[in-house]
Order: C-alpha cells, then sequence, then structure tokens
C-alpha cells in the first residue's frame, strides 16, 4: 500500500505520519508496513489517491495557531469522496536552517509554508528584520530552496537539516508555545471498511445548507439534541455557489454510535449536501486528550450512548414485533 504525504522529505507531515505505529497503520490500513510518497502539494496529495496512484494519503488539516489548512478542506469535499480513517497530533516547534557558515546578518530572505510563516511571524520580524518572506508549498520545500541556493534561510521542522544538508541558525523557533497541528490519513471508501468504534471517537461532516435564516441553528440543533459534543465548525466558501459554504463540524462519536447515527441521518434531510468525512479513533498528545473534553455534568438526560442504544433497541424490538 502506498502513503502519499506533503514532501519532499522532512516536513512535519511525514513526521505525523511516522509516529504511527505498525498496528496503528495496520488498523487504519490494513497494511502495517506502507510505502511513502512525497508529492509537492496537499492537493496533489489527495488527488494522487483518487487517481489511484496512492492508496491512502496523510494531509494537514488545522493548526492550533493559525486555524484550518484551506487547500485540505477543500480537497476533502471533491468527488470522489475520501475518508478519514485517523487522526494524528503533533507538536510543532520550527527550526530556522541555513547552508553551513551563514550567520543571521547574511539572511536576506526566508522561506516557508504559510502555515509556517504565521506561526513564527513575530520571531521573524524581531531575529531576522528586512529579510524578504517568502512563501512555500511545505515547510520543508523551503529547506531544498535553501539547499540550491534560492533563498537564504528556511523556517520548518528541525528533522529537514539531515535531507537537505544544512545547519540551525536557531532553533525552538515560535511565536506561542505549545502549537499542535492536527493531520489525517485519508483513504477511498470501502474494504476494508471504517475504523472499528473505541469509545473515543471522532466524526467528521461536511454539510451545506440553504440561505434561510436558522438554517445553520437548525443543523446544530440536530447535532446537539441528540448530546453530541460539537468539537470543531469552520466554513469555506462554496467555490462554484459564490454566498454558499460548506460547514465542517467535528463531534465526539463514531457513526456507529446510535446518537451520531442519528445526527447524521438527520443531517441527510435537512442539508442540501452532506459529505460524512469519516469515524475514527481520538487522536492523543503525550499519552492525554489534544483537545478540550465536554463539560462534565452538563448533558441532557436521555443522551448517554446507554441511552441511545436502549432506545434504538426498544424501536427494532417493536419493528420486529417481540416487544411493546
Ligand atoms: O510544511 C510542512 O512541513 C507541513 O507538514 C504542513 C504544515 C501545515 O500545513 O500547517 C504542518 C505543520 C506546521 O504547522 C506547518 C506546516
Amino acid at each position: 500500500m502506498r502513503v502519499a504525504f506533503l514532501g519532499p522529505h522532512g516536513t512535519f507531515c511525514e513526521q505525523a505520519l511516522r509516529t504511527l505505529t505498525p498496528a496503528d497503520l495496520d488498523a487504519a490500513l490494513g497494511d502495517a508496513e506502507p510505502s511513502e510518497h512525497p508529492l509537492s502539494s496537499t492537493t496533489a496529495v489527495l488527488d494522487a489517491v483518487r487517481r489511484g496512484d496512492a492508496d491512502a494519503a496523510c494531509v494537514p488539516v488545522e493548526n492550533s495557531v493559525e486555524g484550518g489548512v484551506p487547500a485540505t478542506m477543500d480537497g476533502l469535499v471533491e468527488q470522489p469522496p475520501l475518508v478519514i480513517v485517523r487522526e494524528i497530533l503533533l507538536r510543532v516547534e520550527f527550526a530556522v536552517l541555513v547552508r553551513p557558515g551563514t550567520t543571521a546578518a547574511d539572511v536576506t530572505s526566508v522561506a516557508s509554508h504559510p502555515h509556517g510563516e504565521a506561526q513564527t511571524r513575530r520571531w521573524i520580524a524581531e531575529h531576522l528584520p528586512g529579510a524578504e518572506v517568502r512563501l512555500t508549498g511545505s515547510t520543508a520545500a523551503a529547506a531544498a530552496q535553501v539547499a540550491a541556493g534560492e533563498v537564504d534561510a528556511a523556517v520548518c521542522a528541525p528533522v529537514a537539516a539531515a535531507h537537505h544538508g544544512l545547519e540551525a541558525l536557531a532553533t525552538g523557533v515560535h511565536d506561542s508555545g505549545d502549537a499542535v497541528t492536527r493531520f489525517v490519513l485519508v483513504r477511498p471508501p470501502g474494504p476494508p471498511g471504517l475504523p472499528t468504534p473505541t469509545g473515543d471517537d471522532r466524526t467528521s461532516i461536511a454539510a451545506t445548507t440553504v440561505n434561510r435564516p436558522g438554517a445553520l441553528l437548525a443543523v446544530l440543533t440536530e447535532i446537539a439534541m441528540r448530546g453530541v459534543d460539537l468539537t470543531r465548525i469552520e466554513s469555506r466558501p462554496l467555490q462554484d455557489r459564490r454566498g454558499d459554504y460548506w460547514f465542517f463540524l467535528d463531534g465526539s462519536g463514531h457513526v456507529a454510535d446510535p446518537a451520531m447515527g442519528e445526527a447524521l441521518a438527520a443531517l441527510r434531510r435537512r442539508c442540501t449536501d452532506v459529505r460524512f468525512l469519516g469515524s475514527y479513533p481520538r487522536a492523543r498528545l503525550d499519552g492525554r486528550r489534544g483537545d478540550a473534553v465536554a463539560v462534565p455534568g452538563e448533558q441532557e438526560p436521555g443522551q448517554t450512548l446507554k441511552d441511545h442504544t436502549e432506545a434504538a433497541a426498544w424501536v427494532a424490538a417493536l419493528r420486529d414485533g417481540t416487544g411493546a
């Protein structure tokens, strides 16, 4: 199995993929030792899977400082569908890499991925004032440009130094500590099926609604009334319908859970279009949950997984004539 990722070698995306154990990869892809394919953009990575040139892809989806990655979000709702089978949280800390012998005074240009630049903007202004900032397709692409002599410095992952023969002018570079980027592993729907529910899962959905007062509120109400904890909402414009939006919704739970299944069915009825983007185990960071947990004790009565399962079993029994 071939896994495409944002390259060249030395990106945070590659590091994220490498954090997965053979057991993780086997559970997500049905292959413990896939081969890796670095490609030059997130769009190229997702296209490779859709064309069948790769079997799966690892792409960045959001950063705790800079927010969503537009190319990934736009790419996820394209057709044919892809589903997320795993999420990965990776702490992001940058190094400023240069050709050996370069000093800060020699640096007149600095390159990085837009998200890398956004997370180190203040540092660059303070330590490399006057340097021209150039944006690249990935942080490792910036390192490759430094190696090729096209730019003086790259803001990238420290591991890119070894890949591109560079040295660090500075390490531990960031404007706000504790930045985390969330990556997802995607593949076409079909065998080997969805990841098995773990009891601590996340489901991603993209939905469009008619433009009517309360339309989005109705969508959120369908989710809220089933006790599903919404963990993210973000919108992106629909490129061919100006004024309409995709709403990207992440919620706690698996589509196999009755509450999430009911919420999805309701959205299917209410929305102009709904895309199921996947149900997958919630990632952990340093062994702990990497995002906010719903405030305990605030759940409406009758909304636990047990309540939903019992109610669904009761209706099933009514339907097959064994219950009353
Ligand atoms: O360019 C890389 O190294 C990536 O993996 C992409 C990416 C991103 O899209 O946010 C990943 C982590 C960092 O936040 C900076 C860039």
